[in-house]
């Protein structure tokens, strides 16, 4: 585990007022979002709350209709090649060639993101070693395991030596030590690094142990924002104030989500462990 709250002094992202609208859909209704350098950001909330929507305006994968995004306090509408030069950026979707070998795929994301012709062998290189697949590194991806494609597909984000590592579920539908694995290859590079992560997760027990700081994202909004001690604890007051025993267990993340959701939770998305998720992997890495 690591928590390294902040080791940087700026802030690494930062949302005022976003919105983005499919049709008659809200996806991201008003966000006010700020991740500090350095730290691991969690972005929760069930299916559809707009997680990947306000990411991929993050990304400058979106326009900013409304409000303004900064990523290092570059404006993501107005200056789109300076953000995008400053993130890694792992999505959901399968974004891993299986017809080519690992290290040919991080290769083609070497070239894509500029890294210089000198310098990519090298950067191939060590991004397969900061993921752990050097051994694989000249096997098709179509081989790999799910939890080999997912660092695979870390090590393409990687491998431009990104300040910002955006990544989208990277864990969904891995096996519990698959899921360790990728976790574990994340925390080492940003200890070597520096670098900030904001990660989307269904998992609650991972943004329990891996988050500096989480935010529950429900119908377009942040809803609950703080550490997951001070979460956890926070309802734990609220419920003790209002009758509890002292020696109730504390709550759990996904106690404090469902207090904070309210029943919107179960209409609009069961529960965060969404069957979709799983289905969404399957088709992912099949
Ligand atoms: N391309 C699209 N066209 C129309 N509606 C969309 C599109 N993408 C997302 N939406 C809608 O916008 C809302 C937010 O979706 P989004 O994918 O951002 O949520 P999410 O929190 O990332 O959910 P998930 O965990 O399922 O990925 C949902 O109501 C979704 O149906």
């Amino acid at each position: 585990m690591t928590r390294n709250a902040g080791t940087g002094q700026g802030e690494a992202v930062a949302c005022t007022g976003l919105a983005y609208a499919f049709g008659e859909t809200n996806a991201v209704d008003g966000l006010e979002l700020s991740v500090a350098e350095g730290e691991v950001f969690g972005l929760l909330g069930p299916n559809g709350a707009g997680k990947t929507t306000a990411i991929r305006c993050i990304t400058t994968l979106l326009p900013v209709p409304a409000g303004m995004v900064s990523v290092f306090g570059h404006d993501a509408a107005r200056d789109r090649m300076a953000v995008r030069r400053l993130l890694g950026y792992v999505p959901q979707q399968l974004s891993a060639d299986s017809g080519l070998t690992g290290r040919e795929n991080i290769a083609l994301f070497a070239r894509v993101f500029d890294v210089p012709r000198r310098e990519r062998a090298d950067r191939v290189g060590q991004a397969l070693t900061a993921v752990g697949l050097t051994d694989a590194a000249d096997r098709l991806a179509g081989t790999y395991s799910g939890g080999m494609v997912r660092r695979l597909e870390l090590a393409q984000a990687l491998v431009s030596a990104p300040r910002l590592l955006i990544l989208d579920e990277p864990t969904i539908g891995l096996d519990p030590i698959a899921r360790t694995g990728v976790w574990q290859h994340i925390n080492a590079v940003r200890a070597a690094t520096g670098m900030t992560v904001l990660v989307t997760t269904h998992y609650m027990d991972e943004a329990d142990q891996y988050c500096d700081r989480v935010a529950l994202m429900h119908r377009g909004r942040i809803r609950a924002l703080g550490t997951p001690d001070e979460l956890r604890e926070g309802l734990g007051e609220r419920r003790r104030a209002a009758g509890a025993a002292a020696t109730d267990p504390l709550p759990t993340l996904e106690d404090v989500f469902r207090d904070v959701a309210g029943s919107g939770l179960d209409d609009q998305a069961g529960d965060f462990r969404d069957v979709r998720s799983t289905r969404r992997t399957a088709h992912r890495v099949g």
